[in-house]
């Protein structure tokens, strides 16, 4: 299908960050509401084949369908800029919430955990390793579920510590900070240690290797963390599946999905998606 920019009534900027900015947008034709991210291309060519990086990232993610990522309806560029036409997440970002509420209670963290572990099952079924799994990375829709947002450029603005020059240490697996052998960093484990972490911070509130970049990196070569003794044990066993050096001993996604925790706080069923709280 070919898509212009006379086709849209832009709305209001949701927000800018690194490569451009994302509005809020209505096909005029049917009405449909969803989210233009505007790519500046004389940005994007500054930056080293980062251009050709967001081909291959719009080539993979409108290929997928799933209710946990968010989905890319089409794209189309005019001289100066690339546009993308989005999936509209009516409750914006995750690490925002995330922020605001300091932490999450271990009912709405597994919750969240599990439909990532399902997000992560289907990219991996389809060989597509995310490997930059992090909160800033996550958005919210009208239903409280989450849909990963990113597929290797960040849309936020750096407007949080974690946004430093080199972006943050805290997610990256001890794989990808060993100098040495790159394969590694093509096997989907690392999306795994990455769940680990995600999952630490949400219910710790910070992540677990978070200090300064130099000691960052010594703790995550060291899997060096310690969980808060008010961490229910069922997630402690989760998270230290999870956060294992060896990328062949950690958890895999199956068995995240059936893990004691998950089990204990995901209901199955429609009625659970309208309750603050599942069943007791
Ligand atoms: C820097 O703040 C940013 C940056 C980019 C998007 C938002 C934002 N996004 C969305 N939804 C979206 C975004 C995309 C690509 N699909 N759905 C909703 C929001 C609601 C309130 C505030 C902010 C929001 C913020």
């Amino acid at each position: 299908k070919q898509f212009h920019l006379g086709m849209f009534e832009i709305g209001r900027p949701l927000g800018k960050g690194k490569f451009g900015r994302v509005y809020l947008a209505r096909e005029r034709s049917t009405g449909f509401i969803c989210a233009l991210k505007v790519l500046y291309k004389s940005e994007l060519q500054q930056g080293s084949g980062v251009e050709k990086q967001v081909r291959r990232e719009i080539e993979i993610q409108s290929n997928l369908r799933h209710p946990n990522i968010l989905k890319l309806y089409g794209h189309f560029h005019d001289s100066k800029r690339i546009f993308l036409i989005l999936e509209f997440a009516g409750k914006g970002e995750l690490y925002k919430h995330l922020r605001r509420e300091g932490r999450f209670p271990e009912w709405k963290a597994a919750q969240y955990i599990a439909q990532m572990a399902a997000a992560l099952r289907y990219l991996h079924r389809k060989h597509v390793i995310h490997r930059d799994i992090k909160p800033e990375n996550i958005l919210v829709g009208i239903h409280g579920e989450i849909k990963i947002s990113d597929f290797g450029w960040s849309v936020h603005a750096p407007n949080n510590r974690r946004n430093t020059l080199c972006g943050t240490l805290d997610y990256l697996p001890p794989e990808m900070i060993k100098s040495g052998s790159k394969d590694n960093w093509y096997n989907e484990k690392v999306d795994l240690w990455s769940l680990g972490v995600l999952m630490y911070e949400f219910l710790v509130g910070e992540a677990p290797f978070e200090d300064t970049p130099i000691m960052t990196h010594k703790r995550i070569a060291r899997a060096d963390m310690t969980i808060p003794e008010w961490v229910s044990k069922e997630a402690k066993d989760l998270i230290k599946k999870l956060l294992v050096l060896d990328p062949e001993k950690r958890l895999p996604l199956e068995e995240v999905q059936s893990h004691p925790w998950i089990i204990k706080h995901c209901v199955k069923g429609e009625r659970a998606a309208n309750r603050e709280k599942p069943l007791k």
